[in-house]
């Protein structure tokens, strides 16, 4: 039998790992898979994903809507061939794909066999309703078939309803919010109907940079909010694992939008410190966000 798969998109920052960690708590009795692409090396959302998973495979270095479509191929190949087979897989795209690409891999008649799009979930983050004229937030709006509002509680009232309003002329799709519980049935809504009429993807590889950070030295809690908030204008998002001074843990740190969120990192987070940095060519530049993040790596 095919095993259902879904497919969460939403931009940089939107609330992806966050809805699908909710999926994975739920007490639902299924053996999820799940598949999660990070633009960069650094396999982060790997390492967030709750340990309920039966599986979390980390897809990097590239953008599964383009570049690693073959490796998104072979990824589900191999966990189609465990034993036991999941009962479903979620596959979550990086905030970068055009979720256009990814549905027309996965339509492919012999891979549907195996495993069938159940459904492809947008996450729309409310905090940033500036963005509904951005191209790629219109494909993955476009290429979703329920869309989830997150972060409700935080943004303001009249944004969310131009949000919604926006959203809603671009056709009528069920739109949840996660704040709520979300059950996961609720996902399964039968036919598609946008899938017959696939798009050409927008692929925005160029848009995007990124820079890539380690440091194995702990390092200063206050110099490092300075150096962030310096920076914060340039950046997109940013996240990854943070040592600081006097702490024997590592922080898990996040920046979306213009929010900032330091908290515990998960349990079996290596020492040392690792970020990804993420901002549009033409405002992030890599050499600043290199020396500002250089200088607070003790000598
Ligand atoms: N208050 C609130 N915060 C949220 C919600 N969803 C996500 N966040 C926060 O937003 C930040 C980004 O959330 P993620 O779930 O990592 O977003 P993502 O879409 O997976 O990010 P990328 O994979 O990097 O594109 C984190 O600090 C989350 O805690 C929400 O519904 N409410």
């Amino acid at each position: 039998m095919s095993v259902p798969v879904l497919l969460v998109t939403g931009f940089l920052g939107a609330g992806k790992t966050t809805f699908i960690n909710r999926l994975l708590q739920q007490d639902h009795g299924r053996r999820i898979a799940a598949i999660v692409n990070d633009f960069g090396s650094i396999n982060i959302d790997a390492a967030l994903l709750d340990s309920s998973a039966d599986g979390v495979i980390g897809l990097k270095n590239g953008c599964i809507c383009c570049s690693l479509q073959g490796d998104l191929m072979r990824t589900l190949r191999q966990v189609l061939s465990r034993d036991p087979v999941p009962d479903l897989i979620v596959i979550e795209a990086s905030g970068v794909a055009d979720p256009a690409g990814i549905t027309q891999s996965l339509m492919d008649p012999v891979i549907w066999t195996q495993a069938r799009l159940e459904t492809v979930i947008g996450i729309i983050d409310a905090t940033d309703s500036a963005r509904q004229n951005d191209p790629l937030w219109l494909a993955q709006l476009r290429g979703s078939d329920v869309l989830c509002l997150s972060k409700t509680a935080i943004a303001d009232g009249a944004d969310i309803d131009r949000l919604r309003l926006a959203v809603s002329v671009r056709g009528n799709k069920l739109m949840l919010d996660m704040e709520e519980p979300i059950p996961l049935e609720a996902l399964f809504i039968g036919d598609a109907p946008s899938r017959n009429h696939p798009t050409v993807p927008v692929h925005p590889e160029n848009r995007f940079c990124h820079l890539e950070w380690r440091c194995n030295a702990p390092m200063d809690l206050q110099q490092f909010q300075t150096a962030i908030t310096t920076l914060a204008p340039m950046l997109l998002r940013a996240k990854g694992f943070v040592q600081f001074k006097g702490q024997s843990e590592a922080t898990l740190f996040q920046l979306a939008g213009n929010r900032v969120a330091l908290s515990r990192a998960p349990e079996h987070t290596d020492t040392g410190s690792a970020l990804v940095l993420i901002g549009e060519r033409g405002a992030f530049e890599p050499e600043v966000v290199q020396s500002t993040l250089d200088r607070l790596a003790p000598h």
